[in-house]
């Protein structure tokens, strides 16, 4: 940990002041007790919509299922997101919920369809991931039988559903809004953050395996 900490002293020589100040600004509100995973959502800008979104209320980790659709992250439409958020990839939903599970997170099935808890009722207490389904179908019925907890935007229009990152953004901003109140423990362990530095760092300096190398000798 000691020699962890003074190698990221000297990694850090390599940032702008910009740079640092934004990683201890941002990582403090980082948080793992909440997490998202989309099912086979099929249209790239959705997917990487629900990244962006994840970044801006500190979600650090995304899981995504393409058991039936293979696409990836639009980079334009995730503004760089990719880079600070952690991406989980599944071809199969029964191993994404296995792994989402024992992490020992509650299966949160978000839907418009199903009266069992209003996003202002929501317990936020429990380590939670929210799944949000395919634009046409929704979530699928696997997901819909694992879940522990099925959560609805209330409507009053006339359209059956919102769109999957709209949905998306207003439940984080609401359930993260929450989490920032409360007393629950909530931001990522120090060794945590620490991985993140490295992580992020890695990220940013294009020359960090030779730093790293030219440190060690
Ligand atoms: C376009 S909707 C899917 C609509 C689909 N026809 C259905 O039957 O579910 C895409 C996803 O956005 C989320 N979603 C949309 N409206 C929602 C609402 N009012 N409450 C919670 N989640 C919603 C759900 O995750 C849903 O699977």
């Amino acid at each position: 940990m000691k020699s962890d900490l003074k190698l990221l002293a000297y990694l850090e020589t390599f940032l702008t002041e910009n740079r640092i100040e934004r990683f201890n600004s941002v990582l403090p509100k980082r948080t793992k007790h909440f997490t998202v995973a989309t099912e086979d959502v099929y249209q790239l800008h959705n997917t990487s919509a629900v990244m962006r979104s994840c970044d801006v209320f500190g979600i650090q980790e995304l899981s995504i299922v393409e058991e039936v659709n293979s696409k990836s992250i639009d980079r334009e439409i995730a503004m760089g997101a990719q880079k600070w958020v952690d991406l989980n990839r599944y071809h199969s939903i029964t191993d994404c919920i296995s792994d989402i599970k024992a992490k020992g997170y509650q299966i949160v099935a978000t839907t418009p369809h199903i009266d069992d808890c209003e996003l202002i009722d929501f317990d936020i207490t429990k380590k939670s991931c929210f799944f949000f389904g395919r634009e046409s179908q929704g979530l699928s019925q696997q997901v819909l039988d694992e879940a522990d907890c099925f959560l609805k935007i209330p409507m009053v229009g006339f359209t059956e559903s919102l769109n999957i990152s709209v949905s998306a953004a207003i439940i984080l901003q609401h359930v993260t809004a929450q989490l920032r109140k409360s007393t629950i423990q909530w931001q990522l362990s120090e060794e945590e953050i620490i991985e993140k530095r490295f992580d992020w760092i890695k990220k940013t300096l294009k020359d960090y395996d030779a730093i790293v190398e030219r440190y060690q000798l």
